[in-house]
């Protein structure tokens, strides 16, 4: 698969009822691998999610697209990877024509009323959250969470973020009731843990 042809289903947002929670897990997935996997289990399970949307970014834009693989080709390895009809592979991203997460909560916002959405990310991207475009207003339009990486579990007590929102948190034990929570809120969920990482995976490294 190529870029140019993404097949037409993952590029229209998953179907979806009022009253389902449905966590939001945006990536480069350049490739996927099992820390992804790891992270949508942890999500699913803590966080008494009735779906989770495995969003294949057109491209993060803090990252350097010189080693991206086709969006064609990192759904086309995600999909080989899921098993959980759960989770949903989706690349509707593309399809908006923006990059940027507050532009992307916005429009999910706006066409799924009803449902309640939590954002989901590894505990590395809070060392740059601050630099997301509008990050302020993407705390501030779905409850988030935060799973723990190596290397990062400390990342919450430095970031900009978590200590801006710093009375927005909830405790962990609650997580299975944060998508009840009117946005800002977040949590930190400690459990099982995977070194891997896409980049260790490019370069050959395991
Ligand atoms: N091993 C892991 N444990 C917890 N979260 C992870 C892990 N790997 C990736 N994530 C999270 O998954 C999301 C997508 O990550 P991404 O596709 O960039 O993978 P990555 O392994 O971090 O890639 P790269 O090394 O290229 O930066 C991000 O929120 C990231 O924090
Ligand atoms: O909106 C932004 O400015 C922004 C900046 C960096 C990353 N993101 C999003 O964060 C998600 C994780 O990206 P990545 O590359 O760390 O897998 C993915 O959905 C990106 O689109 C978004």
């Amino acid at each position: 698969m190529t870029e140019d042809r993404v097949d037409r289903q993952y590029l229209s947002m998953p179907h979806v009822q009022p009253g389902m929670v449905v966590g939001l897990f945006g990536g480069s997935f350049n490739p996927p691998h099992e820390g992804h996997l790891l992270v949508a289990e942890i999500a699913l399970r803590r966080l008494g999610l009735d779906q989770l949307w495995w969003m294949v970014t057109p491209g993060n834009p803090l990252k350097s697209r010189s080693e991206l693989a086709s969006l064609g080709d990192r759904i086309a390895m995600s999909a080989k990877l899921v098993q959980d009809p759960r989770v949903k592979i989706t690349a509707f991203e593309q399809a908006l024509g923006s990059p940027y997460t507050a532009h992307t909560l916005s429009h999910i916002a706006a066409r799924n009323r009803g449902v309640h959405f939590v954002w989901i990310m590894g505990a590395d991207s809070l060392r740059s959250f601050h630099r997301w475009q509008k990050w302020q207003s993407i705390v501030c339009t779905f409850p988030i969470a935060v799973i723990d990486r190596p290397g990062s579990t400390l990342s919450f007590l430095s970031s900009k973020m978590t200590r801006t929102f710093d009375h927005a948190r909830i405790d962990e034990d609650d997580a299975g009731i944060l998508w009840r929570k009117q946005a800002p809120a977040w949590t930190f969920i400690h459990g099982p843990r995977s070194a891997l990482s896409s980049t260790n995976l490019r370069l050959g490294v395991s």
